[in-house]
């Protein structure tokens, strides 16, 4: 794609896994992890590991952003994302919950790298709701409110989809409807990855 990115898609593979707030991406990660052996880097529990990491400078704007459902700054969550690869001995990554916003898919993929794959998992307001408040009785999640939900999943529309919207015309967006059980879902992502990966 340009030859400005740090790292190349012929070394390394990066799948997008995209949704709105409880579409079920970090649970599908999780199986994909078990079963092609790929880093599972959710974009959302990096910024709050750095949220509560002693002395972060970007603490208090991470916290804020989360808590109005707002998205941080691009350059905080790819330097991040971007340390945690090269960081890590896999060549393998599923990023999740990221991009969140086209500025940050057409950075990324220019500075850092191109994706290979990206899964939409697309779901109802309805049921995002009702997993996140069943979600927020045990998570301790500053954002698994109602209140916040609700602006979570007008960002999601107004910033986040158009993301999917655009990675459409490249042919790389699988969509995955999303409303049933868990095994279900799995069953329509994993021939995704069969296809394209070798299984553990
Ligand atoms: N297919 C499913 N059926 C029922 N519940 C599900 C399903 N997938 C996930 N869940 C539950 O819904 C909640 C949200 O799932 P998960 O954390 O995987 O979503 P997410 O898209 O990563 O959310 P977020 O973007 O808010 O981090 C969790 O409590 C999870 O156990
Ligand atoms: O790329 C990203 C990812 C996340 N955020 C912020 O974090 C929260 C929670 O994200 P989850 O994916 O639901 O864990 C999200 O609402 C944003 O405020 C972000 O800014 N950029």
């Amino acid at each position: 794609m340009t030859s400005e990115a740090k790292l190349s898609k012929d070394d390394m593979t990066v799948c997008f896994i995209l949704g709105g707030p409880g579409s079920g991406k970090g649970t599908q990660c999780a199986k994909l992890v078990q079963d092609f052996g790929f880093v599972h880097m959710s974009a959302g529990d990096l910024l709050r590991e750095e949220q509560q990491r002693p002395g972060s400078e970007y603490g208090e704007l991470i916290q804020n952003c989360i808590k109005e459902g707002k998205i941080v700054p691009s350059e905080v969550t790819i330097t991040l994302l971007e340390k945690k690869i090269i960081e890590s001995d896999s060549n393998r990554f599923l990023i999740d919950g990221f991009p969140r916003q086209l500025d940050q898919a057409l950075a990324f993929e220019k500075e850092v790298i191109e994706s290979t794959l990206i899964i939409y998992l697309e779901c109802s307001e309805e049921v995002m709701l009702k997993r996140l408040l069943k979600r927020g009785e045990t998570s301790g999640r500053i954002d698994d409110n109602k209140e916040t939900i609700l602006k979570r999943f007008k960002t999601f529309l107004e910033l986040s989809y158009p993301v999917v919207e655009h990675f459409r015309k490249s042919g790389k967006v699988h969509t995955v409807p999303c409303e049933d059980s868990v095994e279900e879902v799995y069953a329509r992502v994993k021939p995704i990855f069969a296809e394209l990966f070798k299984q553990k």
